[in-house]
Protein backbone atom coordinates (compact mmCIF):
# COMPACT_ATOMS: atom_id res chain seq x y z
CA UNK A 1 0.00 0.00 0.00
CA UNK A 2 1.43 3.43 -1.02
CA UNK A 3 1.85 5.88 1.52
CA UNK A 4 -0.43 8.39 -0.04
CA UNK A 5 -3.58 5.53 0.45
CA UNK A 6 -2.51 5.00 4.00
CA UNK A 7 -2.91 8.65 4.38
CA UNK A 8 -6.26 8.49 2.86
CA UNK A 9 -7.95 6.27 5.15
CA UNK A 10 -6.28 7.79 7.75
CA UNK A 11 -7.87 11.33 6.78
CA UNK A 12 -11.51 9.65 6.28
CA UNK A 13 -10.81 7.30 9.42
CA UNK A 14 -10.35 10.82 11.41
CA UNK A 15 -13.49 13.39 9.90
CA UNK A 16 -15.48 9.76 10.56
CA UNK A 17 -14.93 10.27 13.97
CA UNK A 18 -15.30 14.06 14.17
CA UNK A 19 -18.38 13.69 12.29
CA UNK A 20 -19.63 10.99 14.58
CA UNK A 21 -18.66 12.99 17.92
CA UNK A 22 -20.43 16.10 16.10
CA UNK A 23 -23.69 13.96 15.68
CA UNK A 24 -23.37 12.66 19.75
CA UNK A 25 -22.95 16.29 20.76
CA UNK A 26 -25.38 17.61 18.64
CA UNK A 27 -28.33 14.90 20.51
CA UNK A 28 -26.88 15.85 23.51
CA UNK A 29 -27.75 19.13 22.85
CA UNK A 30 -31.10 18.46 22.18
CA UNK A 31 -31.80 17.83 25.85
CA UNK A 32 -30.22 20.90 27.17
CA UNK A 33 -31.60 24.82 25.92
CA UNK A 34 -28.60 26.61 24.81
CA UNK A 35 -28.50 30.36 23.80
CA UNK A 36 -28.37 31.16 19.94
CA UNK A 37 -25.26 32.67 18.02
CA UNK A 38 -23.75 32.40 15.10
CA UNK A 39 -24.58 29.67 13.16
CA UNK A 40 -21.41 26.95 12.98
CA UNK A 41 -20.56 25.22 9.86
CA UNK A 42 -19.82 21.26 9.84
CA UNK A 43 -16.91 19.76 11.92
CA UNK A 44 -15.22 23.27 12.08
CA UNK A 45 -18.24 24.90 13.66
CA UNK A 46 -17.71 28.66 14.28
CA UNK A 47 -13.57 28.48 14.00
CA UNK A 48 -13.48 30.37 10.95
CA UNK A 49 -15.07 33.71 12.93
CA UNK A 50 -12.47 33.36 15.87
CA UNK A 51 -9.46 33.27 13.85
CA UNK A 52 -7.30 35.86 12.10
CA UNK A 53 -9.07 39.50 12.00
CA UNK A 54 -12.16 38.55 12.87
CA UNK A 55 -10.56 37.44 16.73
CA UNK A 56 -10.47 40.83 17.04
CA UNK A 57 -14.00 41.45 16.14
CA UNK A 58 -15.12 38.73 18.52
CA UNK A 59 -12.56 40.15 21.24
CA UNK A 60 -14.38 43.31 21.26
CA UNK A 61 -17.53 42.08 21.88
CA UNK A 62 -19.36 42.25 18.44
CA UNK A 63 -21.17 39.88 18.44
CA UNK A 64 -22.95 40.52 21.48
CA UNK A 65 -24.86 43.66 19.31
CA UNK A 66 -26.15 40.70 17.00
CA UNK A 67 -27.06 38.51 19.82
CA UNK A 68 -27.08 39.86 23.26
CA UNK A 69 -25.59 39.54 26.78
CA UNK A 70 -25.63 35.57 26.05
CA UNK A 71 -24.81 33.43 23.19
CA UNK A 72 -23.21 30.30 22.10
CA UNK A 73 -20.16 29.79 19.89
CA UNK A 74 -19.12 26.30 18.16
CA UNK A 75 -15.35 25.81 18.69
CA UNK A 76 -15.05 22.61 16.22
CA UNK A 77 -18.11 20.33 18.12
CA UNK A 78 -17.57 22.05 21.58
CA UNK A 79 -20.24 24.54 22.68
CA UNK A 80 -19.17 27.27 23.95
CA UNK A 81 -21.72 30.12 25.98
CA UNK A 82 -20.37 33.42 25.95
CA UNK A 83 -21.21 35.85 28.62
CA UNK A 84 -20.95 39.56 27.76
CA UNK A 85 -22.45 41.78 29.87
CA UNK A 86 -21.87 43.22 33.37
CA UNK A 87 -24.96 42.03 35.31
CA UNK A 88 -24.82 38.57 33.42
CA UNK A 89 -21.35 38.09 34.03
CA UNK A 90 -21.71 39.32 37.18
CA UNK A 91 -24.27 36.92 38.01
CA UNK A 92 -22.42 33.70 36.72
CA UNK A 93 -19.23 34.60 38.34
CA UNK A 94 -21.04 35.24 41.88
CA UNK A 95 -23.08 31.92 41.36
CA UNK A 96 -21.84 28.52 42.78
CA UNK A 97 -22.16 26.60 39.29
CA UNK A 98 -19.87 28.16 36.96
CA UNK A 99 -16.37 27.37 38.66
CA UNK A 100 -13.57 26.07 37.54
CA UNK A 101 -10.21 26.55 35.53
CA UNK A 102 -8.47 24.63 33.28
CA UNK A 103 -5.18 26.82 33.50
CA UNK A 104 -4.42 26.91 36.95
CA UNK A 105 -4.47 22.83 37.25
CA UNK A 106 -3.90 23.14 41.27
CA UNK A 107 -7.30 24.90 41.70
CA UNK A 108 -9.10 22.73 39.31
CA UNK A 109 -12.25 21.59 40.28
CA UNK A 110 -12.62 18.57 38.33
CA UNK A 111 -9.63 17.04 38.33
CA UNK A 112 -8.46 17.55 42.23
CA UNK A 113 -11.76 18.22 43.43
CA UNK A 114 -13.24 21.73 45.14
CA UNK A 115 -11.76 21.07 48.49
CA UNK A 116 -8.69 21.02 46.55
CA UNK A 117 -8.80 24.32 45.01
CA UNK A 118 -10.56 25.77 48.10
CA UNK A 119 -7.49 25.04 50.21
CA UNK A 120 -5.01 26.07 47.09
CA UNK A 121 -6.65 29.59 47.10
CA UNK A 122 -6.40 30.24 50.73
CA UNK A 123 -2.45 29.21 50.71
CA UNK A 124 -1.99 31.60 47.53
CA UNK A 125 -3.85 34.48 48.98
CA UNK A 126 -2.13 34.06 52.04
CA UNK A 127 1.32 33.82 50.55
CA UNK A 128 0.60 36.79 48.03
CA UNK A 129 -1.31 39.19 51.09
CA UNK A 130 -0.72 39.03 54.80
CA UNK A 131 0.70 35.89 56.16
CA UNK A 132 3.26 34.98 54.11
CA UNK A 133 6.21 37.10 53.37
CA UNK A 134 4.20 40.64 54.21
CA UNK A 135 2.87 43.09 52.62
CA UNK A 136 5.97 45.46 53.62
CA UNK A 137 8.38 43.03 52.69
CA UNK A 138 6.81 42.61 48.84
CA UNK A 139 6.58 46.42 48.39
CA UNK A 140 10.13 46.80 49.49
CA UNK A 141 11.18 43.85 46.87
CA UNK A 142 9.05 45.65 44.54
CA UNK A 143 11.04 48.94 45.58
CA UNK A 144 14.11 47.17 45.19
CA UNK A 145 13.54 45.76 41.96
CA UNK A 146 12.26 49.27 40.03
CA UNK A 147 15.61 50.86 41.04
CA UNK A 148 17.14 47.96 39.07
CA UNK A 149 15.02 48.51 36.16
CA UNK A 150 15.66 52.03 36.33
CA UNK A 151 19.38 51.68 36.39
CA UNK A 152 18.65 49.17 33.19
CA UNK A 153 16.84 51.81 31.04
CA UNK A 154 19.88 54.18 32.02
CA UNK A 155 22.01 51.89 30.32
CA UNK A 156 20.63 52.48 27.17
CA UNK A 157 21.57 56.17 27.40
CA UNK A 158 18.55 57.29 25.53
CA UNK A 159 18.55 54.92 22.54
CA UNK A 160 15.62 52.97 21.27
CA UNK A 161 15.41 49.81 22.89
CA UNK A 162 12.72 47.02 23.69
CA UNK A 163 11.38 47.34 26.57
CA UNK A 164 9.75 43.75 26.94
CA UNK A 165 12.03 41.08 28.36
CA UNK A 166 13.48 43.50 30.82
CA UNK A 167 10.23 44.52 32.45
CA UNK A 168 9.13 40.85 32.24
CA UNK A 169 12.52 40.51 34.39
CA UNK A 170 11.87 42.60 36.51
CA UNK A 171 8.12 41.32 37.31
CA UNK A 172 9.11 37.98 37.35
CA UNK A 173 11.15 38.67 39.86
CA UNK A 174 9.33 40.08 42.78
CA UNK A 175 7.12 36.36 42.04
CA UNK A 176 10.10 34.66 42.32
CA UNK A 177 11.03 36.42 45.45
CA UNK A 178 8.17 35.63 47.00
CA UNK A 179 7.94 31.97 46.20
CA UNK A 180 11.61 31.23 46.81
CA UNK A 181 12.98 33.84 48.68
CA UNK A 182 15.43 35.53 46.21
CA UNK A 183 15.68 37.24 42.93
CA UNK A 184 17.69 36.50 39.47
CA UNK A 185 20.46 38.73 37.66
CA UNK A 186 17.95 40.19 34.68
CA UNK A 187 20.97 39.62 32.63
CA UNK A 188 21.40 35.43 33.48
CA UNK A 189 20.52 34.29 30.26
CA UNK A 190 18.43 31.21 32.03
CA UNK A 191 16.28 33.23 33.79
CA UNK A 192 15.58 35.26 30.78
CA UNK A 193 15.05 32.50 28.65
CA UNK A 194 12.26 30.98 31.07
CA UNK A 195 10.91 34.53 30.74
CA UNK A 196 10.43 34.49 27.10
CA UNK A 197 9.02 31.00 27.45
CA UNK A 198 5.97 32.11 29.42
CA UNK A 199 5.42 34.39 26.55
CA UNK A 200 5.59 31.79 24.02
CA UNK A 201 3.16 29.58 26.34
CA UNK A 202 0.43 32.39 26.75
CA UNK A 203 0.75 33.18 23.02
CA UNK A 204 0.21 29.95 21.96
CA UNK A 205 -2.48 29.49 24.41
CA UNK A 206 -4.63 32.79 22.54
CA UNK A 207 -4.52 30.89 19.41
CA UNK A 208 -7.71 28.77 18.91
CA UNK A 209 -5.63 25.78 16.93
CA UNK A 210 -4.13 25.01 19.91
CA UNK A 211 -6.99 21.84 21.16
CA UNK A 212 -8.26 21.61 24.55
CA UNK A 213 -6.65 17.64 25.54
CA UNK A 214 -2.94 19.15 24.58
CA UNK A 215 -3.79 21.87 26.72
CA UNK A 216 -4.35 19.56 29.51
CA UNK A 217 -1.76 17.19 28.93
CA UNK A 218 0.77 20.28 29.41
CA UNK A 219 -0.65 21.52 32.33
CA UNK A 220 -2.52 18.78 34.45
CA UNK A 221 0.51 17.94 36.78
CA UNK A 222 0.08 15.65 39.78
CA UNK A 223 1.92 17.55 42.37
CA UNK A 224 -0.10 20.19 43.81
CA UNK A 225 2.96 22.09 45.23
CA UNK A 226 4.73 22.60 42.13
CA UNK A 227 1.82 23.30 39.79
CA UNK A 228 0.60 25.97 42.39
CA UNK A 229 3.92 27.64 42.32
CA UNK A 230 4.59 27.45 38.37
CA UNK A 231 0.86 28.88 38.08
CA UNK A 232 1.62 31.71 40.65
CA UNK A 233 4.84 32.21 38.42
CA UNK A 234 2.63 32.46 34.87
CA UNK A 235 -0.32 34.23 36.28
CA UNK A 236 1.57 36.78 38.22
CA UNK A 237 4.27 37.32 35.48
CA UNK A 238 2.96 38.25 32.03
CA UNK A 239 -0.29 39.63 33.02
CA UNK A 240 1.45 42.61 35.36
CA UNK A 241 4.56 42.76 32.93
CA UNK A 242 2.32 43.53 29.93
CA UNK A 243 0.04 45.75 31.48
CA UNK A 244 3.09 48.00 32.37
CA UNK A 245 4.29 48.05 28.95
CA UNK A 246 0.91 49.21 27.80
CA UNK A 247 0.94 51.96 30.08
CA UNK A 248 4.60 52.99 28.96
CA UNK A 249 3.17 52.50 24.95
CA UNK A 250 0.34 55.30 26.15
CA UNK A 251 2.52 57.35 27.75
CA UNK A 252 4.76 57.75 24.58
CA UNK A 253 1.56 58.22 22.49
CA UNK A 254 0.17 60.43 24.83
CA UNK A 255 2.73 63.04 25.42
CA UNK A 256 0.54 65.10 27.66
CA UNK A 257 -0.70 63.22 29.89
CA UNK A 258 2.55 61.45 30.64
CA UNK A 259 3.64 65.61 31.45
CA UNK A 260 0.77 65.65 34.10
CA UNK A 261 1.65 62.11 35.56
CA UNK A 262 5.24 63.70 35.90
CA UNK A 263 3.63 67.22 37.50
CA UNK A 264 1.70 65.13 40.20
CA UNK A 265 4.69 62.91 40.74
CA UNK A 266 7.22 65.91 41.29
CA UNK A 267 4.30 67.58 43.66
CA UNK A 268 3.36 64.69 45.76
CA UNK A 269 6.66 62.33 45.64
CA UNK A 270 9.46 64.57 44.78
CA UNK A 271 12.82 62.94 44.33
CA UNK A 272 12.22 60.79 47.08
CA UNK A 273 11.03 56.69 46.45
CA UNK A 274 7.37 55.97 45.44
CA UNK A 275 5.39 54.09 48.09
CA UNK A 276 2.12 52.64 47.88
CA UNK A 277 0.57 55.15 50.46
CA UNK A 278 1.07 57.96 47.73
CA UNK A 279 -1.52 56.52 45.41
CA UNK A 280 -4.17 57.89 47.35
CA UNK A 281 -2.80 61.46 47.13
CA UNK A 282 -2.36 60.64 43.27
CA UNK A 283 -5.39 60.84 41.84
CA UNK A 284 -4.60 61.54 38.07
CA UNK A 285 -2.42 58.96 38.11
CA UNK A 286 -4.40 56.32 39.33
CA UNK A 287 -6.66 57.36 36.84
CA UNK A 288 -4.11 56.68 34.20
CA UNK A 289 -3.33 53.38 35.86
CA UNK A 290 -7.25 52.32 35.71
CA UNK A 291 -7.76 53.85 32.37
CA UNK A 292 -4.21 51.96 30.63
CA UNK A 293 -5.95 48.43 32.25
CA UNK A 294 -9.19 49.34 30.93
CA UNK A 295 -8.15 50.12 27.29
CA UNK A 296 -5.64 47.76 27.32
CA UNK A 297 -7.99 44.55 28.16
CA UNK A 298 -5.24 42.86 28.73
CA UNK A 299 -7.49 39.65 29.16
CA UNK A 300 -10.33 40.06 26.59
CA UNK A 301 -11.80 36.91 27.06
CA UNK A 302 -11.57 36.47 30.40
CA UNK A 303 -10.48 32.21 31.51
CA UNK A 304 -13.14 30.06 30.21
CA UNK A 305 -15.40 28.80 33.16
CA UNK A 306 -16.90 25.60 33.29
CA UNK A 307 -20.24 24.82 34.93
CA UNK A 308 -19.61 21.75 37.90
CA UNK A 309 -23.63 20.48 37.24
CA UNK A 310 -26.41 20.85 35.11
CA UNK A 311 -27.53 24.68 35.45
CA UNK A 312 -30.27 26.51 34.71
CA UNK A 313 -29.23 30.14 33.62
CA UNK A 314 -31.23 33.13 32.14
CA UNK A 315 -33.64 30.53 30.94
CA UNK A 316 -31.36 28.13 29.26
CA UNK A 317 -30.66 25.04 30.54
CA UNK A 318 -26.75 24.43 30.46
CA UNK A 319 -25.42 21.12 30.81
CA UNK A 320 -21.76 20.33 33.20
CA UNK A 321 -18.80 20.59 30.60
CA UNK A 322 -15.73 21.50 30.75
CA UNK A 323 -14.95 25.19 29.36
CA UNK A 324 -18.33 25.66 29.00
CA UNK A 325 -18.75 29.56 29.67
CA UNK A 326 -16.51 32.30 29.08
CA UNK A 327 -17.66 35.13 31.13
CA UNK A 328 -16.29 38.04 28.75
CA UNK A 329 -14.44 41.04 30.41
CA UNK A 330 -14.05 43.28 26.86
CA UNK A 331 -17.62 44.27 26.31
CA UNK A 332 -17.41 45.63 30.02
CA UNK A 333 -14.64 47.36 30.14
CA UNK A 334 -15.62 49.29 26.58
CA UNK A 335 -19.45 49.11 27.75
CA UNK A 336 -21.03 53.00 26.44
CA UNK A 337 -23.19 53.39 28.60
CA UNK A 338 -20.39 53.26 31.40
CA UNK A 339 -17.40 54.98 29.53
CA UNK A 340 -18.26 57.91 28.07
CA UNK A 341 -15.39 57.28 25.51
CA UNK A 342 -14.77 53.59 25.38
CA UNK A 343 -12.75 53.48 22.25
CA UNK A 344 -10.48 56.45 22.97
CA UNK A 345 -7.90 56.22 25.82
CA UNK A 346 -9.76 58.86 28.24
CA UNK A 347 -8.15 58.82 31.90
CA UNK A 348 -11.43 61.30 32.72
CA UNK A 349 -13.22 57.51 32.82
CA UNK A 350 -11.67 57.59 36.69
CA UNK A 351 -11.94 61.88 37.62
CA UNK A 352 -14.92 63.82 38.76
CA UNK A 353 -15.19 67.25 37.29
CA UNK A 354 -12.68 68.59 40.32
CA UNK A 355 -10.03 66.06 39.15
CA UNK A 356 -11.21 63.90 42.18
CA UNK A 357 -10.46 59.67 41.40
CA UNK A 358 -13.64 58.11 40.68
CA UNK A 359 -14.60 54.38 40.96
CA UNK A 360 -16.39 52.69 38.21
CA UNK A 361 -18.11 49.25 38.47
CA UNK A 362 -17.61 48.31 35.32
CA UNK A 363 -13.82 48.09 36.10
CA UNK A 364 -13.36 44.50 36.06
CA UNK A 365 -9.73 43.93 34.48
CA UNK A 366 -9.28 41.54 37.34
CA UNK A 367 -12.93 39.67 36.88
CA UNK A 368 -14.92 39.15 39.97
CA UNK A 369 -16.45 36.45 41.93
CA UNK A 370 -14.95 33.66 43.93
CA UNK A 371 -12.32 33.01 41.17
CA UNK A 372 -10.88 36.47 40.80
CA UNK A 373 -7.69 37.56 40.52
CA UNK A 374 -5.69 36.08 43.25
CA UNK A 375 -2.94 38.40 42.39
CA UNK A 376 -5.23 41.59 42.64
CA UNK A 377 -3.49 43.64 45.18
CA UNK A 378 0.26 42.79 44.04
CA UNK A 379 -0.79 43.32 40.94
CA UNK A 380 -1.87 46.56 41.67
CA UNK A 381 1.35 47.83 43.26
CA UNK A 382 3.92 46.30 41.41
CA UNK A 383 1.34 48.70 38.42
CA UNK A 384 1.87 51.87 40.52
CA UNK A 385 5.27 51.33 41.99
CA UNK A 386 7.25 50.62 38.49
CA UNK A 387 4.73 52.87 36.91
CA UNK A 388 5.66 56.18 38.75
CA UNK A 389 9.45 55.13 39.40
CA UNK A 390 10.04 55.32 35.74
CA UNK A 391 8.22 58.29 35.04
CA UNK A 392 9.79 60.15 38.19
CA UNK A 393 13.10 59.24 36.45
CA UNK A 394 12.37 58.71 32.41
CA UNK A 395 10.24 60.64 29.99
CA UNK A 396 9.54 58.63 27.58
CA UNK A 397 9.66 59.44 23.52
CA UNK A 398 8.48 56.92 20.29
CA UNK A 399 11.62 57.05 17.99
CA UNK A 400 10.93 58.78 14.80
CA UNK A 401 8.67 56.40 12.49
CA UNK A 402 6.81 54.87 15.62
CA UNK A 403 2.97 53.50 14.39
CA UNK A 404 1.14 53.67 16.98
CA UNK A 405 -1.90 52.16 15.06
CA UNK A 406 -0.75 49.37 14.78
CA UNK A 407 -2.83 46.13 15.92
CA UNK A 408 -2.47 44.65 19.42
CA UNK A 409 -1.00 41.37 19.29
CA UNK A 410 -3.29 38.85 20.57
CA UNK A 411 -2.56 35.35 22.55
CA UNK A 412 -3.83 34.61 25.57
CA UNK A 413 -3.24 38.11 26.62
CA UNK A 414 -3.30 41.30 24.17
CA UNK A 415 0.11 43.13 23.96
CA UNK A 416 1.37 46.29 22.52
CA UNK A 417 2.47 46.36 19.26
CA UNK A 418 5.85 45.69 18.25
CA UNK A 419 7.50 49.06 19.77
CA UNK A 420 10.44 50.68 20.43
CA UNK A 421 11.37 53.44 23.23
CA UNK A 422 13.63 55.90 23.63
CA UNK A 423 13.55 56.16 27.62
CA UNK A 424 14.93 59.74 28.28
CA UNK A 425 16.86 60.23 31.84
CA UNK A 426 14.71 63.42 32.83
CA UNK A 427 17.90 65.06 34.38
CA UNK A 428 19.28 65.67 30.97
CA UNK A 429 15.80 67.09 29.37
C1 LIG B 1 -2.48 43.20 35.82
C2 LIG B 1 -2.30 42.00 36.34
C3 LIG B 1 -3.33 40.90 36.38
C4 LIG B 1 -4.53 40.78 35.75
C5 LIG B 1 -5.19 41.78 34.79
C6 LIG B 1 -5.09 39.51 36.15
C7 LIG B 1 -6.33 39.03 35.73
C8 LIG B 1 -6.84 37.80 36.10
C9 LIG B 1 -8.09 37.28 35.62
C10 LIG B 1 -9.02 38.00 34.63
C11 LIG B 1 -8.27 36.07 36.17
C12 LIG B 1 -9.42 35.10 35.91
C13 LIG B 1 -10.58 35.33 36.84
C14 LIG B 1 -11.77 34.50 36.47
O1 LIG B 1 -11.61 33.39 35.99
O2 LIG B 1 -12.90 34.96 36.66
C15 LIG B 1 -7.14 35.81 37.03
C16 LIG B 1 -6.98 34.66 37.79
C17 LIG B 1 -5.87 34.39 38.54
N1 LIG B 1 -4.78 35.22 38.72
FE1 LIG B 1 -4.54 37.08 37.94
N2 LIG B 1 -4.21 38.88 37.00
C18 LIG B 1 -3.13 39.70 37.19
C19 LIG B 1 -2.04 39.47 38.01
C20 LIG B 1 -1.87 38.34 38.77
C21 LIG B 1 -0.77 38.10 39.70
C22 LIG B 1 0.33 39.12 39.99
C23 LIG B 1 -0.94 36.84 40.22
C24 LIG B 1 -0.12 36.08 41.21
C25 LIG B 1 1.02 36.32 41.60
C26 LIG B 1 -2.15 36.29 39.64
C27 LIG B 1 -2.66 35.04 39.92
C28 LIG B 1 -3.87 34.56 39.50
C29 LIG B 1 -4.41 33.25 39.86
C30 LIG B 1 -3.71 32.20 40.72
C31 LIG B 1 -5.67 33.14 39.29
C32 LIG B 1 -6.63 31.97 39.42
C33 LIG B 1 -7.57 32.21 40.59
C34 LIG B 1 -8.54 31.03 40.88
O3 LIG B 1 -8.69 30.17 40.04
O4 LIG B 1 -9.15 30.98 41.96
N3 LIG B 1 -2.68 37.23 38.78
N4 LIG B 1 -6.28 36.89 36.97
Amino acid sequence: MFISDLLTILLTALLCLIMVRNVFNQKRSILYNYPPGPKPLPIIGNLHILSGETLQTYFRGELSKKYGSIFTVHVGGEKTVVLCDYETVKEALHAEDILDRPFVSSFDDFLHGYENWKIMRRFALSTLRDYGMGRKLIEDKIKEESDYLVETFKSYKGKAFLNTIVISAAVANIIVSILIGHRFDNRNPKFLRLVELIKDILRLLGSPSVLEKNNNELYFHHNNFTSLITNLFIAGTETTSTTIQWALFFMMKHPEIQTNVQKEIEKVIGSSRPQSEHRKLMPYTNAVIHETQRFANIFPLNVPHSTTRDVKFKGYVLPKVRNSSDPMLSPILNDKDRFQRPDEFYPQHFLDSEGNFIRNENFLPFSTGRRSCVGENLAKMEIFLFFTRLLQNFTLRAPPGTNFDLPSGIGFTSIPPYHKMCAMPRTQI
